[in-house]
């Protein structure tokens, strides 16, 4: 992830959308610093775990998937989860890697319940087939190879998803640098961690190593907190809801700058109180807090990565 923390720091140096205020920065520090609000892994209650291999292949399904729902207003990241743990509870075998391979659009609407076609729905029929064929063709079919060969290290596991599944590596162009953002890959291996409670398959010695995962809902949170500030017209292109092309300047600052002052933060917290908090709480503290936010207005891109 070193390079996902210094192309994020890069882009931050040479943005000119998006800003960090480093005093809001430290007053946010100051008023949490005795209790970053710990929020558990499935607060909500809708992921499948049966604390086995299945519950691997099943957050690999989940996210392949995990992008894209707002352009369904009524879609949320919940529907997707809920709707894959009861497909795999009515049908153990669903996930299989040669039943991944033959999906349609219209059966993966039904498997989810939903009523109408999904955001980017052939881009997501196409992701669980790769899902399918990369498992088959290099892990005997099961996410559990994959995460066993990887020795606890969420690196070498973030490595190895974005080398085996195109579909993962969450990268753009900035300015001609490449900037990696991995946020499918990362939150992979959260999940993990955070569904075995650290313990067996989701136990990673280097998980301190995971940044934030850049989504659209953290860095309207940070602008929320007023870590972040937008120029005046990318302000106003996320307050009307208009969408911003993906891997334009904007999009690749919001996604960047999130990451970054979220490192900050993490250095502020061991600098100042000699505290050290991983990406992983913080990112679930933020991403809980943004989903409960009303009115929280936040970017709009299409894309296949968040
Ligand atoms: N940074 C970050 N982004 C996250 C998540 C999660 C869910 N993680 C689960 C894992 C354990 C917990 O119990 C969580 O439930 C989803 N997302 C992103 O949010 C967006 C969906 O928003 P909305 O349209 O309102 O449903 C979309 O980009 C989606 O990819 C997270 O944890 N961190």
């Amino acid at each position: 992830m070193k390079e996902v923390k210094a192309s994020a720091a890069w882009v931050a140096s040479q943005a000119s959308h998006v800003f960090i205020d480093s005093s809001e920065l430290e007053k946010v520090v100051e008023k949490t610093k005795d209790a970053i609000p710990k929020v558990e892994w499935d607060y909500e209650g809708i992921h499948y775990f049966d604390d086995g291999p299945l519950s691997i292949q099943y957050l690999l399904v989940l996210d392949s998937l995990n992008f894209c729902f707002w352009p369904d207003e009524e879609l949320k990241y919940d529907h997707l989860a809920l709707g894959l743990k009861r497909a795999l509870e009515h049908d153990k075998s669903a996930f299989d890697a040669d039943r991944l391979q033959k999906y349609t659009g219209p059966e993966l609407r039904e498997m989810l319940k939903w009523p109408r076609p999904l955001p980017l729905e052939d881009e997501r029929v196409r992701l669980l087939h790769e899902v399918g064929r990369v498992l088959e063709k290099n892990f005997e079919g099961k996410a559990s190879n994959l995460v066993e060969s990887c020795e606890k290290s969420a690196v070498k596991l973030v490595a190895l998803v974005t080398r085996h599944f195109p579909g993962f590596r969450d990268h753009t162009v900035y300015k001609g640098h490449q900037v990696f953002l991995y946020k499918r890959a990362q939150i992979f291996v959260a999940d993990l961690w955070g569904a075995f409670k650290g313990q067996g398959f989701g136990e990673f010695s280097d998980i301190g190593s995971v940044t934030i995962f850049a989504d659209y809902i953290v860095p309207a949170v940070l602008q929320h907190f007023g870590v972040l500030n937008y120029s005046a017209s990318l302000a106003s292109m996320v307050e009307s809801n208009s969408e911003i092309g993906s891997g334009t300047e904007e999009e690749v600052e919001l996604r960047a700058c999130s990451i970054h002052v979220v490192e900050m933060m993490k250095d502020l917290i061991q600098i100042k109180y000699g505290k050290q908090v991983s990406s992983v709480e913080l990112d679930l503290w933020l991403w809980s807090y943004g989903i409960q936010l009303p009115s929280l207005a936040h970017h709009r891109t299409l894309s296949i990565y968040y």
